[in-house]
């Protein structure tokens, strides 16, 4: 009996017109499969004596049609991605100035080069103009002569081979009959110009010998020392090409790589022309099938190493749009840490709008990266010393051009770095000691409060005014609403989560103000170089907006500032450099991740920005607080509630009542605890680890009941986890 072929389904094509009548084999080499279901085919046609071949075979692919209608092939073209029709360095303004202004500058200083060295060339044309002479005269004898088949003549003297010498002496006279006449004319003419130049007399004279002179000097000049040296020694980095990009490629060790490369494989392919984008070249490359962007990113150093090019110019990303297989490479001319940062299109004039995008940084490709920071927060993360405190000035200094907006900031390492802000802002502190810390808390717990206030404030405008609830410009600009923006910023945020006594409250604070902040104008900024749960509540990481990630260490820090699978995903901020300062990944603000490098402002020019924006506040009257010397520290500044608990509650009292202690302490600090309900005073004890319970006790009329309220050994506890004590 013949065998019985049956070939596992996914490897079968369907035939092309020519193969139908053929045997078909198994191409993929996999043999018999009985496993698989055998679904006979309409395709395998009539017994041809065949069959025990055919039989079992599935035909999983629609042959191609031969001549694809008009309409499939429209349509295909729905999915491909569209090049831009204005090159993108002319979409970006600032790119384009760029690119113009250096083209004028690099004209300039070439034509300038050239301009100063003309007495040289002179001269230079002048001792070579002899040579020249010579030159010309010998070379048109010898072309006049036909000199050139000489040695083919001469040969065949040598040879004695008088058929070729008579055929090349007539070739010679024929050729040096027309020559000489061609000579002869040229001789006329030169005599002609000569004497016609020497009636001219004066500057068309001077011209023409001094145009002679160059020419005869031209000719002269020796093919190894050119007239004129280069203007510009050329560092540019080379032209990229596939060539180098698929060379860099089998130099990663990826097997799928190699194998695609090698002998039979399919190669790599391109899905778009390899282009200039700004100052780099942009290549888009499709993988090998099973290989992703992310294995290229791993090896981004062997990359640069196959390219050729310095670690900081090699950028491959993910084109996020389409598969995981497709690579867009962008390789810049220069190191992107040695490319001069541009100006802080704020730094020197203009005012800013929290509602309105605020420039941020460049990319890769110099152009601007922008923020809009109202509705959203913001968390910036490195390791120290990487620019994370200038990512943030950079926030803070265009939330303080904002005249309306009220900036609250806490440097909590104590260097200062955000001394400038002391100018505008209503609340300021640095220090890593306690007394700034609780302030902070305080500040926070202020604007916790405000939150209520401004919610309420929005519930009660009528729809027309306020139609989705939140602060618009509109109302933000309405001195009596209070609804001006409110930028809290806190530099080295680590020191107030991580605070044995308020890093708890300090999380829920800036957790509810992360969540409900955002729709009435209240704006977190939070920098940290210990982007871990310990000292970042997943509260805060989870809901924060922005994200700007520097240079961390491993992959759980950047998981952690940029979300969950950013690293898996290829966003790996741990692939900076030591060098690469002020850069990082972005996240949040535009559709895809960008790579962007903070504007750099130092310490000097942020006072310079400051002073701008006090005159600005003044001007408009919203300068308060710290910065108009109003003592605006908050009431409960220092001040812990665990304590203040504690102090109200009698020794001789176990047991309290909720009620009694919100009133006890309302009487303590009008200020800070006026109004607090049991419920308020329950959740602001959470952090601390104290629940409230059912406990019993008596009103003032003697009468007993069991309500919510607290057990005096449970803050005693709290008191003693907070300071420590055993
Ligand atoms: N955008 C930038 N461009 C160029 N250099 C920068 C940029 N940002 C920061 N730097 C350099 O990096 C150095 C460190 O910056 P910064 O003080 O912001 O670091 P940091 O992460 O806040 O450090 P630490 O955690 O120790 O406070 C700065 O002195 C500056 O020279």
């Amino acid at each position: 009996m013949a065998e019985v072929l049956r070939l596992p389904v996914p490897y079968v094509d369907e035939p092309t017109d020519a193969e139908a009548d053929e045997p078909r084999t198994d191409y993929s080499g996999n043999g018999v499969d009985e496993s698989r279901p055998a679904v006979p085919s309409a395709e395998d046609g009539p017994d041809d004596g065949n069959n025990d071949i055919l039989e079992g075979k599935v035909l999983v692919d629609q042959a191609a049609p031969r001549r694809q209608e008009f309409r499939t092939r429209l349509l295909a073209g729905r999915g491909a991605r569209r090049r831009p029709i204005i090159a993108p360095w002319l979409r970006d303004r600032e790119e384009a100035k760029t690119t113009v202004r250096w083209a004028v500058d690099y004209g300039t200083h070439i034509a300038g080069f050239h301009a100063v060295r003309i007495p040289l060339y002179a001269a230079t044309l002048a001792a070579r103009s002899p040579r020249g002479l010579w030159r010309l005269v010998a070379g048109t004898w010898r072309w006049t002569c036909d000199a050139e088949a000489l040695p083919l003549r001469l040969n065949a003297v040598d040879g004695n081979d008088a058929d070729t010498y008579l055929r090349l002496l007539r070739e010679r006279d024929n050729r040096v009959r027309w020559r000489r006449l061609l000579a002869s004319g040229g001789l006329l003419g030169a005599g002609l110009a000569a004497s016609a130049v020497a009636a001219a007399g004066g500057v068309a004279q001077g011209a023409a010998l001094a145009a002679l002179v160059g020419v005869l000097g031209w000719i002269g000049s020796p093919a190894d020392k050119p007239l004129m040296g280069p203007a510009v020694v050329s560092t540019s980095a080379p032209k990229l090409t596939s060539e180098i990009i698929v060379r860099a490629l089998g130099a990663l060790g990826i097997g799928e790589i190699n194998k695609a490369l090698g002998k039979g494989g399919a190669g790599i392919t391109f899905p778009a022309p390899i282009t200039r984008d700004g100052p780099g070249w942009r290549a888009d490359v499709d993988l090998p099938y099973g290989v992703t962007v992310t294995d290229i990113m791993d090896r981004r150093e062997r990359l640069a190493s196959g390219l050729r090019r310095p670690l900081g110019c090699v950028w491959p990303e993910p084109a996020h749009d389409q598969h995981a297989g497709r690579l867009v490479l962008w390789v810049g001319d220069q190191d992107m840490n040695q490319v001069k940062p541009p100006a802080w299109p704020l730094a020197k004039s203009g005012t800013a709008d929290l509602f309105k995008a605020i420039p941020f940084g460049t990319d890769q490709r110099g152009r601007t990266i922008t923020l809009t920071l109202m509705y959203a927060n913001a968390l910036i993360a490195a390791m120290p010393g990487m620019g994370k405190t200038f990512a943030l000035r950079i926030l803070a200094l265009a939330a303080a051009l904002d005249a309306l907006a009220e900036l609250r900031t806490f440097e909590l390492k104590g260097s200062g770095d955000l001394s400038a802000l002391e100018k505008v802002a209503h609340h300021y502190g640095s220090g890593q000691d306690d007394e700034t810390i609780a302030a902070c808390l305080a500040s926070l717990r202020e604007v916790r409060k405000d939150l209520e206030r401004r919610a309420q404030t929005l519930r009660k405008l009528p729809k027309d005014v306020c139609p989705e609830n939140k602060v618009t410009p509109q109302l933000a600009a309405k001195k009596s609403l209070g609804l001006r923006p409110l930028v809290f910023i806190v530099d080295e945020c680590q020191n107030l989560f991580a605070h044995p006594t308020y890093g708890a409250e300090a999380a829920e604070l800036c957790t509810a103000i992360i969540k409900l902040g955002r729709a009435f104008g209240v704006i977190l900024l939070l920098a940290t170089q210990r982007p871990d749960k310990d000292s970042l509540p997943t509260g805060v990481s989870a809901n924060v907006g922005i994200r700007f990630c520097l240079r961390v260490m491993g992959q759980v820090e950047n998981d952690m500032v940029l979300g969950t699978s950013a690293y898996r995903n290829g966003l790996r901020a741990t692939t900076f450099g030591l060098r690469d300062k002020g850069i990082g990944y972005l996240v949040g603000d535009a559709d895809d991740p960008q790579i962007g490098r903070s504007y750099y402002i130092d310490n000097l020019t942020a006072d310079r920005i400051c002073e701008r924006a006090r005159a600005l506040r003044k001007a408009a009257g919203t300068l308060t607080g710290y910065a108009a010397g109003e003592d605006s520290a908050p009431d409960d500044a220092g001040v812990s509630l665990i304590d203040d608990v504690a102090a109200v509650i009698g020794s001789d009292e176990e047991k309290i009542w909720s009620e009694t202690v919100v009133k006890r302490l309302a009487e303590l600090r009008p200020g800070l605890y006026a109004g607090w309900t049991p419920g308020q005073l329950a959740d602001a004890l959470k952090p601390y680890g104290v629940a409230t319970r059912q406990v019993w006790g008596q009103d003032e009329d003697g009468k007993g009941a069991n309500r919510r309220g607290i057990v005096r050994e449970d803050i005693q506890e709290a008191a003693r986890e907070a300071t420590g004590t055993p």
